[in-house]
């Protein structure tokens, strides 16, 4: 998990703001207007509903706007989006996409690839925008925003406001992850946990319930397009070596992604069934 100065690669403060501006709108807006974009089937491209609610043992306190790009080149229909946030997140994918191109060719370079490489197994393709609205909880010691858990993707680019709760677990001990305006959270998924063969590391993170209100974040998942799910990953064959055996098998996209849709947060996390 890292921190990105937003400023210094060219990133207007207001874009970041009006993101979350256009969560809050959308989510204090009419119920008869929220419940055009329910669903839980996955079907849509644009689906409100609160994550896993009908598969998980206990309710995290809050509601989920998911947006659904099947591939990075291609834009949302406009369209689908609900009205309120349609201008803003338009912008805001343009510079997560660039942003993630920049990411993921430093990410290469770290693990002693050449710059494209993870850009060529198609890394930057697909992503998802999954927007959170925490409401304020009256008896926030009973429940969680967020269970612990590790992002299952590639990436993830992790927006947030200013009200706190976002915690990363290290040595067994919470700590908190405090927001600061312009700043993005940058996740390691365990998909490039198990592409590096452990050279990166996911971490677990979970969000607390709080008394005050809203919480608003926005992650930005990057875990590849519709043309990648009959492809096997695995380790990168670069990165093998005697001294460094692969600790995963090979798998193809779609499997681990079903899995990773079918999960309820509290279960076993899909990387455990590839583990050698
Ligand atoms: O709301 C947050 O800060 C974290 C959200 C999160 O962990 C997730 O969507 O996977
Ligand atoms: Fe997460």
């Amino acid at each position: 998990m890292g921190f990105f100065p937003g400023e210094n690669h060219g990133f207007p403060l207001s874009v970041l703001d009006e993101m979350i501006e256009g969560i809050r709108l959308f989510n204090e807006q009419d119920l008869e207007l929220k419940k055009e974009m329910y669903g839980r089937d996955g079907a849509k491209h644009v689906q409100f509903n609160s994550f896993d609610l009908h598969n998980s043992q206990a309710a995290d306190w809050r509601d989920t706007l998911t947006l659904t790009l099947s591939h990075l080149d291609s834009n949302p229909d406009p369209s689908e989006m609900p009205a309120v946030c349609r201008r803003s997140t338009i912008e805001y994918i343009e510079h997560m996409k660039r942003l993630a191109e920049t990411l993921f060719e430093l990410l290469s370079e770290a693990l002693g690839l050449r710059p494209d490489h993870l850009g060529s197994i198609g890394c930057c393709k697909g992503c998802s925008i999954v927007s959170h609205y925490y409401p304020p909880c009256p008896q926030p010691e009973l429940t969680l925003g967020i269970r612990k858990h590790s992002d299952a993707g590639i990436l993830t680019l992790l927006l947030q406001n200013h009200i706190g709760g976002l915690q990363v677990l290290r040595e067994d001990q919470w700590f908190d992850v405090h927001p600061a305006r312009g700043v993005l959270v940058v996740n390691i998924g365990d998909l490039l946990q198990m592409l590096s063969n452990d050279k990166f590391r996911s971490v677990k993170h979970r969000v607390t319930a709080n008394h005050v209100g809203p919480r608003i974040s926005v992650a930005c998942f990057f875990s590849g397009d519709a043309s990648l799910l009959d492809e096997t990953f695995g380790p990168i064959k670069e990165l093998i070596s005697e001294a460094n055996r692969p600790r995963y098998k090979e798998f193809l996209l779609k499997e681990y992604l079903a899995k990773a849709v079918s999960s309820p947060l509290d279960d076993k996390p899909p990387i455990d069934y590839y583990k050698l």
